[in-house]
């Protein structure tokens, strides 16, 4: 691989005795890797059966490729990831019922390792500054079933005037300067010069500033990267410690490979040896950087804010009583056990919101949580993210299907000889609820998304 010669200069120095075995790693092979969705009720045996090795520093992750089309990934069973990146969601490690932030968010990666340890308990708020890539983390995220996850579309400078003080948990993923992906995406050498990682270093202190006013008093930031470059790594820890007195670092649990943060390569403060450093030279990996800062003030107990009178949290998002009555029935038919706490309307779009989420006023939401369906004139339909989210054994209805079947369903085809049982059904194909059928006159109509079909 051709590297700009200020690239290699620049690691010879930092890196020293290390820098050819470091340099000599962007000419060997990249890693692939995939992480299962606990959140599915089984294990993706065919994707399984592809993975070269269990990754042992991450509990639902392993070595391998994953087909995109397959049934297993087309259902969010498991989510491709690169091994190092990975890393991040197991450092960040949320807690059930926990509200939490992933900032930088799309595609998703992390938000859904971060939905994953959540059981769908809490508020995960997925966020990301630009549209488009925001319209894909909220599929990948649909995909993955999470229920508890609200996608934004915001600036963090807009951002931090909804939540102030509001989050247990944020991670700043942050964008970079990429040098870690140099392997996987060459192109993005072309990007490269010696003052890129300097101005990357400006946008991320920004959004690391915005980060730290959503962050509660005794809550837990962490900040990742994909690049080696200490201006974008130790320096913006130390930077952080600087501006921020009341937060220190945490130490990161470090398996085979992995490195200690380089204090010299900042301004020497030996607690910057407790992030972590992925090396492709010490690690199967592509590269990472991660640390874990907590906040040293003392926690404080949550005061519930009243609603004033005539406002709601979700108002302008309200259903009439006909329109929730609708709603119930169909779910207290079709999946008795879903309480629905918290519902609203997006034009006809219904979803259940996170009960702990804020208000949803004034805030670029693309998905306030799990996305129920759509009111259509006096009938509700279910939304093909609600069937991901459930399990066969929620679901009245249910019929199974084959993987021949499967493939025409995903063509938009209507499938024959099943269910004589007129209504709306449930489809499964070896265990993965894979979308909503309906049955007239023996055949089951497809429900299958239009922009999803192949
Ligand atoms: C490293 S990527 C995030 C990857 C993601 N966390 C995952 O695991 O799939 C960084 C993200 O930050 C977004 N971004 C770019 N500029 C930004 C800014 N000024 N503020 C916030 N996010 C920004 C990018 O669009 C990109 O999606």
């Amino acid at each position: 691989m051709q590297l700009p010669t200020a690239f290699i200069e620049k690691y010879q120095k930092l890196l020293g005795e290390e820098a050819p075995a470091f340099l000599a790693s962007f000419d060997q092979a990249s890693y692939s890797g995939f992480r299962i969705n606990p959140l599915k009720p089984g294990l993706p045996v065919a994707s399984l059966e592809q993975a070269t090795a269990k990754a042992p520093h991450v509990k639902t992750g392993y070595y391998g490729k994953v087909n995109g089309n397959s049934l297993d990934h087309v259902t969010g069973w498991v989510y491709s990831q690169e091994p190092s990146a990975m890393t991040v969601g197991e450092v960040v490690a949320p807690q059930p019922g926990e509200k939490v932030l992933d900032l930088c968010a799309a595609p998703g990666g992390k938000s859904t390792h971060l939905a994953a340890q959540m059981q769908n308990q809490g508020l995960l708020v997925a966020n990301e500054i630009f549209r488009k890539r925001a319209n894909i983390l909220a599929e990948n995220l649909e995909r993955w079933g999470a229920q508890n996850v609200v996608v934004t579309n915001e600036s963090p400078d807009q951002l931090e005037k909804h939540f102030p003080q509001f989050f247990d948990r944020i991670l700043v993923d942050a964008p970079c300067s990429g040098e870690g992906m140099f392997r996987k995406e060459p192109a993005g050498i072309e990007y490269w010069n010696p003052d890129y990682p300097a101005e990357c270093a400006n946008r991320q202190r920004k959004i690391l500033a915005s980060a730290m006013v959503m962050l509660k008093p005794g809550g837990t930031l962490i900040y990742s990267t994909c690049t080696f470059a200490p201006e974008e790594d130790e320096q913006m820890i130390a930077w952080l410690l600087k501006e921020y007195p009341d937060l220190a670092v945490a130490p990161i649990e470090k398996t085979a490979g992995m490195d200690d943060g380089r204090p010299e390569w900042a301004d020497g403060n030996p607690e910057l040896k407790k992030a972590c450093r992925l090396f492709p030279h010490h690690f199967k990996g592509e590269g990472h950087f991660i640390a874990r800062l907590v906040d040293q003030r003392s926690s404080q107990p949550e005061k519930k804010k009243k609603a004033k009178k005539g406002q709601s949290l979700d108002r302008n998002f309200r259903l009439s009583k006909d329109e929730k009555n609708l709603v119930n029935d169909w779910l207290n038919t079709m999946v008795p056990d879903l309480k629905v706490k918290r519902m609203v309307k997006f034009g006809s779009q219904v979803y259940a919101v996170p009960s702990v989420m804020s208000s949803l006023v004034d805030l670029n939401v693309l998905r306030p949580g799990l996305h129920l369906g759509t009111l259509k004139k006096k009938r509700f339909e279910p939304a093909h993210a609600l069937a991901l989210a459930l399990h066969a054994s929620e679901v009245t209805r249910v019929v199974t299907i084959t993987e021949d079947e499967w493939h025409s369903y995903t063509h938009g085809e209507t499938l024959s000889g099943h269910s004589e049982e007129k209504g709306w059904t449930l489809l499964t194909c070896q265990g993965h609820s894979i979308g909503w059928g309906k049955v007239v006159n023996g055949t089951i109509k497809n429900f299958y998304p239009k922009g999803l079909r192949n």
